[in-house]
C-alpha cells in the first residue's frame, strides 16, 4: 500500500495509506458519524466533490453488494448507477468481508470506479478538527509522487448540474397520480419509495421547465452542492407555487432548500453538515421526536421564511431547521432522508402523507 497525506486547507496533515485507486484528488473533506451504510453514502449522488470521512472504525468488513437492477430500472443495493463522493477516508480497512450478499470487496470496487481510498488515517481526530475549525477543502497526495495538485472548489459550484439526469425518464407509465419528480441528483430510494406506492413518475432534468406538463404533484429531490447555484429549479417552483392551479409538493433536502428559496428564503452554511443515522428531529407544534438520516452542509435559515410558511421540523442538536411547510397549500419538505438509504425508517409515512395528497 503507498503511503499518502491528507492535506487540509489549514495546513493540518495525516497520514494513511491507499487502499483504493491510486489518483490524487482534492474536494470538499467531509464526515459521517454513520456506523454502516458505505455503498448507499457512496453512491449517493449528494456527496458529488466530497471525500467522505467515515468515523465508525472499522470499513469494509461487509463487503460491497452486487449491482442488480430490478425491474422498473433501479439499482437494487446502490442509491445510484456509480460512487458519487470523490473519495473516501477511513481509520482500518478491512479487504476480508463477510455478508450474505456481498460479491467484492471495497478496495475492488474503488479501483473500478476510479475513486481513492485511505485507511490508516485516525478518522475520530480528523473529525475533531472540522468540528472545531468547521468543514474544509482537503487534498490526498501520495508520498512518493507529491505531484501539487490545485485546491478543489465547492462553494458556487453546480454539481447538480453533473448529476442530474439530461432527458425525462418515466416510470409506471399510466400508473395514476402523475409526479413530476426534478432531479438534482435523486437516490434510487426515492424513487422506490414513490413507485411503491403506485404513482406513475415522470424524472425531469434539474433545470427542466415542468410547468406546462400535465400533472397532479411536484417532487423535489436531493442532490449535492451549494443550492443557491440552481437558480433555473428555484425559477420554476417559484412558478409552480404561483399557478392558480394548487398541486401538492414535497421536498427533499436539496428540495427543502429549493422549496424554501422559492418562496423567498435564505440558505446558510452549517459549520460542518449533518451526515448520519441518528440526527433527531421535533416536529413543530408538537413533542414528536424521530432519529433521521441526513448528508447536508446547507441549511434553511428560519426566520427568513416568509409569513405563509412555517418551519416544519426541527433539528434537536443545534436547533437549525429540518423542514418547511406552507401554512395553507399542500406544499412541505424535509431536510432529512425519510427514505432513509441507509439510516432508520421512522419518517418515511410522509411519502404516504404526500401521496394521500395527490
Ligand atoms: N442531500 C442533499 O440533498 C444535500 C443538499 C445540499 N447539497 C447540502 O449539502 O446541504
Amino acid at each position: 500500500m503507498r503511503s499518502i497525506t491528507l492535506v487540509l486547507s489549514d495546513g493540518t496533515k495525516f497520514h494513511g495509506k491507499s487502499f483504493g485507486y491510486e489518483k490524487p484528488v482534492a474536494g470538499e473533506v467531509v464526515f459521517n458519524t454513520a456506523m454502516m451504510g458505505y455503498p448507499e453514502s457512496l453512491t449517493d449522488p449528494s456527496y458529488a466533490g466530497q471525500l467522505m470521512t467515515l468515523t465508525f472504525p472499522l470499513v469494509g468488513n461487509y463487503g460491497i453488494p452486487p449491482f442488480t437492477v430490478e425491474e422498473k430500472g433501479i439499482a437494487t443495493f446502490m442509491e445510484s448507477d456509480r460512487i458519487h463522493a470523490s473519495a473516501i477516508i477511513v481509520s482500518d480497512y478491512s479487504e476480508k468481508y463477510s455478508h450474505w450478499n456481498a460479491k467484492e470487496n471495497l478496495a475492488d470496487w474503488l479501483k473500478r470506479e476510479e475513486v481513492p481510498g485511505i485507511c490508516g488515517v485516525d478518522t475520530r481526530q480528523l473529525t475533531k478538527v472540522l468540528r472545531e475549525h468547521g468543514v474544509m477543502m482537503g487534498k490526498i497526495i501520495f508520498d512518493d509522487e507529491p505531484t501539487n495538485i490545485p485546491e478543489a472548489e465547492y462553494e458556487g459550484i453546480n454539481y447538480v448540474a453533473k448529476v442530474s439526469c439530461k432527458e425525462v425518464i418515466h416510470y409506471n407509465r399510466g400508473a395514476g397520480k402523475k409526479v413530476i419528480l426534478v432531479d438534482c441528483g435523486v437516490k434510487n430510494n426515492i424513487l422506490r419509495c414513490l413507485l411503491d406506492r403506485g404513482v406513475e413518475l415522470i424524472r425531469v432534468p434539474w433545470n427542466y421547465d415542468f410547468n406546462n406538463m400535465d400533472f397532479d404533484g411536484l417532487f423535489l429531490a436531493n442532490g449535492p452542492g451549494d443550492p443557491d447555484t440552481c437558480v433555473e429549479t428555484v425559477k420554476n417552483i417559484q412558478k409552480f407555487l404561483t399557478n392558480p392551479k394548487v398541486r401538492p409538493c414535497m421536498g427533499i433536502c436539496m428540495g427543502n432548500q429549493l422549496l424554501s428559496k422559492a418562496a423567498g428564503a435564505s440558505i446558510y452554511k452549517l459549520k460542518y453538515g449533518h451526515r448520519s443515522h441518528n440526527q433527531p428531529v421535533r416536529m413543530v407544534g408538537s413533542n414528536q421526536c424521530f432519529i433521521t438520516s441526513q448528508n447536508h452542509g446547507y441549511a434553511v435559515d428560519s426566520t427568513t421564511l416568509p409569513s405563509d410558511w412555517e418551519s416544519l421540523f426541527v433539528n434537536m442538536n443545534d436547533g437549525s431547521n429540518e423542514g418547511v411547510k406552507h401554512k395553507k397549500n399542500p406544499w412541505f419538505s424535509a431536510q432529512f432522508h425519510p427514505e432513509a438509504c441507509s439510516g432508520p425508517l421512522d419518517t418515511e409515512f410522509l411519502f404516504d402523507k404526500f401521496v394521500e395528497l395527490l
